[in-house]
């Protein structure tokens, strides 16, 4: 058998277009579908021509001819409903991992805004277990249009032929049943929709406690937190039954129902039988068609249920099937100088709200180091985060004469490399969480960050596993790791936020010898709170909470700021006793 080649798909919010992607399967589906539901009627047929070859005497030989045929059938239905269901979940397989692939795709393209805005515990659920109801649904939806809808009429036009006044009679129940389960379709949509809230719910709930687990077990908060978590876990059982229950219950209401046709079967094909009309293999045969018929319409009846309660999970996961973009990457990069120039530069996380930084205007080289500081919350990761373009902005930020805003976002990413507040590791090696899959050398980078010495420490070196975000290592060596990242490819232009707040002093002026000495093709913005190196380092960007901005060189700024130089002097005195190792 081929493997299953994921790909994406057009319109993937028309449900329709997933039976479409997979022509060649679905027309398996059909071929082997309706081979199977059509031959299956020659079973009932075969068993009452096998009594009557008995009841009437035939020859032996002629029992076991009828007999070894009815096996027979028996056998290669079996065998049509093999491939029949094979083909079903080939395509159930292919269509969740094409879903998958377009959320995926569409978390890859949403906006920094709108994924600061979602929820992960919530988009966990829709992304996994939404789409598997939802892709259950629709197997089960495929299946029983053979199983129950190609049988269903297999099983009445033979019934027909056997008896159109006793079919007509007995199955007059049957839409009964299938409007009854019509009937029930908003309530099973408001208890299912509950029911996939709350399990999203609980699921950043989860995943807040494993982020958290630390802090609520230091704090004391465990058991406090265990009975919150109990609650929710019990509202979401609660849910769980109520959303089901009329999905399961319901089944063999609707299978009395369409079963009450027999007592017209048993009546009118009994009459039949002593008038002479049939034989008893023949009653025996209709019987054996009409059970199995309502079977299949008590089992249509509950499929709209199923399927009315995976069209939650659809409507909830529709609004993430977008189309498909693949990102453009090729670049077109100037390589020669570097130039920075940053020209009333404004910036709001979200569009109408008060801006967090205000008409900063500065400009910077290729080997260049400029400095980023001020008080508290006055907007320095702000600053850094708005000069990767991934947000909108006002104002200019031109990289060599161009507009940020008019780099792709690949583009972006080869001329800027960009160190956040958090080092966020995967929980892999060393050398991969620097590397990131590509093929590099990573030595001089190492030593470039002072790493060299912890590694040699490391029996694996940078082989050594780092654990669930970096846990297995220090904060100085988790901070260093995700600098070595940064510095890597030593892009044109290099934003580190905060990069030495783990790292102690004499460390931290090691690193900046080194970034002086190896990355003159680069221009590095480095954000700090701590001024100790900012006597070494080009200029500064001094942030002040009511938004205004100082510039300047460290000696300028000694001058002329008051504020600089009071954090400057008592650092100088206070920080270097503290850390200063
Ligand atoms: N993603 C965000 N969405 C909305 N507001 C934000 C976001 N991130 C930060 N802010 C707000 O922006 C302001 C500046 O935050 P920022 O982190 O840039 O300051 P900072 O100078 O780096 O702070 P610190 O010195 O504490 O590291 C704060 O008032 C903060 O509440």
């Amino acid at each position: 058998m081929s493997k299953l080649k994921i790909q994406p798909i057009k319109q993937p919010d028309k449900i329709i277009n997933y039976w479409k992607k997979e022509k060649f399967v679905v027309a398996c589906i059909v071929i082997f579908g309706l081979l199977c539901n059509t031959t299956v009627i020659l079973g009932p047929i075969y068993q009452g021509k096998l009594i009557d070859s008995i009841v009437k005497g035939y020859t032996l030989s002629s029992v076991i001819i009828i007999a070894v045929t009815y096996v027979g059938l028996i056998g290669t239905i079996q065998f049509l409903r093999y491939f029949k269901r094979f083909y079903i979940r080939r395509f159930a397989n292919s269509t969740s991992a094409t879903m998958r692939l377009m959320i995926y795709n569409n978390i890859m393209h949403k906006s920094i805004s709108e994924l600061n805005n979602e929820n992960t515990g919530n988009l966990m659920t829709r992304a996994i277990s939404d789409v598997d109801l939802c892709v259950e649904g629709m197997r089960k939806f495929t299946t029983e249009v053979f199983d129950t809808g190609v049988l269903m009429v297999s099983y009445l036009i033979s019934m027909i032929v056997y008896d159109v006044k006793i079919t007509i009679l007995s199955i007059l129940f049957i839409p009964i049943a299938m409007l009854f389960a019509k009937k029930l379709k908003s309530v099973i949509y408001k208890y299912s929709s509950a029911f996939r809230e709350k399990s999203s719910e609980v699921a950043q709930i989860t995943y807040d406690a494993i982020e958290n687990s630390m802090l609520y077990r230091v704090t004391g908060m465990e058991s406090q937190n265990r009975e919150k978590y109990n609650k929710h876990l019990e509202d979401l059982q609660n849910k769980a039954i109520k959303a089901n229950i009329l999905e399961n219950s319901m089944q063999p209401i609707y299978h009395v129902i369409a079963m009450l046709g027999i007592i017209m079967v048993i009546y009118l094909g009994g009459k039949k039988v002593i008038n002479g009309g049939w034989s008893l293999g023949q009653f025996s045969t209709y019987i054996a068609m009409f059970t199995a018929m309502a079977v299949k319409a008590s089992k249509a009846a509950k499929l709209f249920n199923s399927v009315q309660k995976s069209q939650v999970s659809w409507k909830r996961i529709k609004p993430y099937l977008t189309e498909y973009e693949s990102k453009d990457d090729t670049v077109k990069i100037n390589k020669k100088d570097t130039v920075l120039s940053v020209e009333n530069l404004s910036f709001s996380y979200e569009e109408g709200k008060e801006n967090i930084i205000e008409n900063i205007t500065f400009e910077g080289k290729k080997g260049e180091i400029i400095g980023v500081t001020g008080s508290i919350a006055s907007g320095k990761s702000t600053l850094a985060l708005s000069l990767l373009g991934l947000y909108p902005y006002e104002g200019s930020i031109k990289i060599d004469g161009k507009e940020l805003k008019d780099y792709s976002e690949y583009e972006g990413s080869q001329v800027i490399s960009y160190l956040g507040h958090k080092p966020q590791l995967f929980s892999d090696t060393i050398y991969n969480n620097i590397a990131l899959g590509e093929k590099q050398d990573i030595k001089s980078v190492l030593k470039d960050v002072c790493f060299d010495i912890d590694l040699k420490a490391m029996s694996k070196g940078k082989d050594t596993l780092v654990g669930n975000s970096g846990i297995k290592l220090s904060g100085g060596q988790q901070a260093r790791i995700a600098l070595a990242r940064a510095l890597l490819n030593k892009n044109k232009i290099i934003i580190l936020d905060d990069p030495f707040s783990a790292v102690d002093m004499k460390t931290e002026e090691k690193i900046i010898e080194n970034l002086r000495s190896n990355y003159k093709e680069s221009l590095i913005i480095l954000v700090s709170h701590r001024l100790s190196i900012f006597s070494k380092i080009n200029k500064i960007i001094l942030l002040n909470s009511d938004k205004t901005v100082e510039y300047g060189t460290h000696n300028e700024l000694m001058k002329k700021s008051n504020v600089y130089k009071t954090i400057f002097n008592l650092q100088c005195t206070e920080g270097r006793g503290n850390d200063g190792k």
